[in-house]
């Protein structure tokens, strides 16, 4: 029988992960089981800072950015010492069931967990989407929306003074975020790791747009790829126009979840509830074709880690701009 369980927020913080802790905290506590909740992700777990959460706590916090567990990147628990830590941590709670929010490292992490015999399921939680057994991780949509409106105010201006910016949004190393912004109808060029284009390919299509009338192009391009200053620098010169750049930053990890992320949460949340009651352990929740699956944690991390590109998008990219 169930009758604690502790939750993690861990890794990069994402919209929808309060969401989740709630839906979490009331399936829980429906069925009379005690939830703990970790403060600070695996760091916290390591150094016990573990309380009681309970329904009335967590009424309110479904419309909230951010995860009021907090969270953490935790170089401790990379190694079996800190790892061993943790464990004991949860064994003189008398706790043997675990859920992690998260993304990639954070699964890595309740795989570990999993092996040291702690009953452990993982809900994916990262906005990112660089997770490729689930079309959807909880804050992708969140944060898609908000490159969406940010961008939205840059054309403005854009489009007042004739100028050409370049726009980096997150994603690591997944070109989801800009890719799912151009198909959403906004950017003129983007450049992902999936689709790199040269300092050259861009300004060729630059000039196509400009030679068409537009001169108010927006050029996105996932982080990580490029000095923005080089390329900054290498369209102006090259071109003989005038460039600005905007990294949108932590504007884009948190604020208010949308409607998607929180319904997402919600049956993630329940769901992790009910497969530890049911004695699973070792799986990671996931959505594919809109269904709830489960995906064995081992499985996923042997079998890519790295999100796959979505073909389907970038043809039809390919051909629409
Ligand atoms: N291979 C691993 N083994 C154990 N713990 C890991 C591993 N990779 C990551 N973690 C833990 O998960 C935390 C979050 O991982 P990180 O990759 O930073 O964020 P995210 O989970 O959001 O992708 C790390 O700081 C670390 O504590
Ligand atoms: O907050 P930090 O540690 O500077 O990390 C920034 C990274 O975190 C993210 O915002 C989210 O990544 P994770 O979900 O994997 O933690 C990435 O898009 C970005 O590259
Ligand atoms: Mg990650």
């Amino acid at each position: 029988m169930l009758h604690k369980v502790a939750v993690i927020t861990s890794g990069g913080d994402s919209p929808g992960m309060n969401a989740a802790i709630r839906a979490i905290v009331k399936a829980a506590n429906y069925h009379d089981i005690e939830v703990y909740g970790v403060e600070g992700g695996y760091q916290g777990l390591i150094e016990d800072k573990l309380s009681i959460i309970r329904t009335p706590d967590v009424e309110t916090i479904a419309n909230k950015g951010g995860t009021i567990l907090k969270t953490s990147r935790s170089l401790a628990f990379m190694d079996d010492s800190g790892r061993k830590q943790a464990v004991e941590v949860l064994r003189n709670y008398g706790i043997a069931d675990v859920i992690v929010i998260g993304g990639e490292g954070s699964l890595q992490g309740a795989q570990k967990l999993h092996e040291l015999g702690i009953r452990v399921i993982g809900i994916p939680g990262t906005i990112d989407n660089d997770l490729d057994y689930t079309d959807y991780s909880i804050g992708f949509d969140t944060t898609l929306n908000t490159v969406l409106s940010s961008i939205g105010r840059i054309k403005d201006t854009g489009l007042s003074h004739n100028k050409t910016t370049i726009v980096e949004v997150m994603g690591r190393h997944c070109g989801d975020l800009a890719l799912f912004t151009a198909v959403a109808g906004e950017g003129d060029i983007i450049s992902t790791p999936e689709l790199k284009l040269s300092f050259e390919q861009i300004c060729e299509k630059l000039q196509d747009k400009i030679s068409k009338g537009r001169n108010d192009n927006i050029i996105v391009v996932t982080e990580r790829m490029y000095d923005l200053d080089e390329l900054q620098r290498f369209i102006e010169e090259e071109m003989n126009i005038e460039v600005r750049t905007t990294v949108l930053g932590f504007i884009q990890r948190g604020g208010e979840p949308s409607a998607f992320d929180r319904i997402l949460a919600n049956k993630m949340g329940v769901k992790a509830v009910n497969m530890l009651m049911e004695g699973q352990s070792g799986y990671a929740i996931g959505i594919k074709a809109n269904q709830l699956i489960e995906k064995d944690l081992r499985t996923m991390l042997d079998e890519k880690t790295d999100k796959q590109p979505n073909y389907d998008l970038l043809d039809m990219l390919l051909h629409t701009i």
